[in-house]
């Protein structure tokens, strides 16, 4: 995969890049990256790349010109249909069936707004996807683009070693996942199940199906609405379900 971030900010990145998990995908080319700081496209004499909003109002808005250029460019040798990610607020709330999604393409472009937004006939004509981290506004897109990348890359081939795994993680299986415990077995009267010293794997996967739906029933019952449950599962869930009603 290669990805290409527009950014008026690329020092940014830096740390994200640098660290973990990222820095040893890249090491292993599991994806390349550009920083591309759209001002460097700006045709006009100051190299501004915001102008006041028609119809007056506060704040600034990024023009057109700089962004068509640099996504025109960076797009142009490519042979797969790049995704153009516009981060915005007003986007699509990102999930993880959307870092799903993304994970399967070639080329990803992200644009980082800032200042009050951008030029409408960006989000019409120039992007494909428009994408929102939360309900909340950040100052820029860049975090917002940070967040997605980081969710993305996990995700590709070979990106996690074997100690680490994408496909139980929460979300991925339609559930929360169910809690980790390590050694000690006992600390400060702190005791770890015992199935879990049990050593019949059996059991343990068992134990760990059962609490990884109390986990998501407790917490994120809207998750379930959408889940094709076993008909082990679907058991327990009625059992978790007359358990709350008797305790209310
Ligand atoms: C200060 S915000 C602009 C907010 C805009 N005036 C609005 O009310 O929708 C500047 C930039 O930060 C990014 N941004 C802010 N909040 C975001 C969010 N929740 N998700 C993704 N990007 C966000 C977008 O790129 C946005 O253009």
């Amino acid at each position: 995969m290669h990805i290409d971030v527009l950014t008026l900010f690329p020092e940014m990145f830096d740390g994200v890049f640098h660290s973990s998990i990222l820095q040893r995908a890249h090491d292993k080319e599991t994806f390349s990256y550009k920083l591309v700081n759209f001002r460097d496209y700006t045709t006009n004499k100051h190299n501004k790349v915001d102008d006041y909003p028609y119809g007056g109002g506060a704040g600034m808005v990024l023009t057109p010109q700089p962004l068509f250029d640099a996504v025109e460019d960076v797009t142009s040798k490519s042979t797969a249909k790049p995704r153009v990610v516009l981060m915005c607020p007003q986007g699509e709330p990102y999930n993880q069936k959307k870092a799903e999604e993304l994970a399967e393409e070639d080329h990803l472009v992200f644009i980082c707004g800032h200042y009050e937004g951008f030029d409408e006939r960006i989000r019409e004509h120039l992007v494909t996807d428009e994408i929102s981290i939360g309900d909340y506004v950040l100052t820029g897109g860049e975090l917002g683009a940070m967040v997605v990348m980081d969710s993305v890359i996990r995700l590709l081939p070979d990106a996690l070693g074997n100690k680490e795994s994408a496909p139980q993680d929460s979300f991925s299986t339609g559930l929360l996942e169910h809690p980790h415990y390590t050694r000690p077995a006992d600390f400060r009267g702190m005791k770890v199940p015992d199935v879990l010293l049990s050593g019949d794997h059996a059991k343990i996967e068992a134990w760990r199906k059962q609490q990884a739906l109390k986990r998501t029933y407790e917490r994120r019952k809207e998750l379930l609405e959408d889940k094709v449950l076993s008909k082990e599962e679907a058991l327990y869930l009625k059992q978790l379900e007359s358990e709350e009603n008797s305790e209310s």
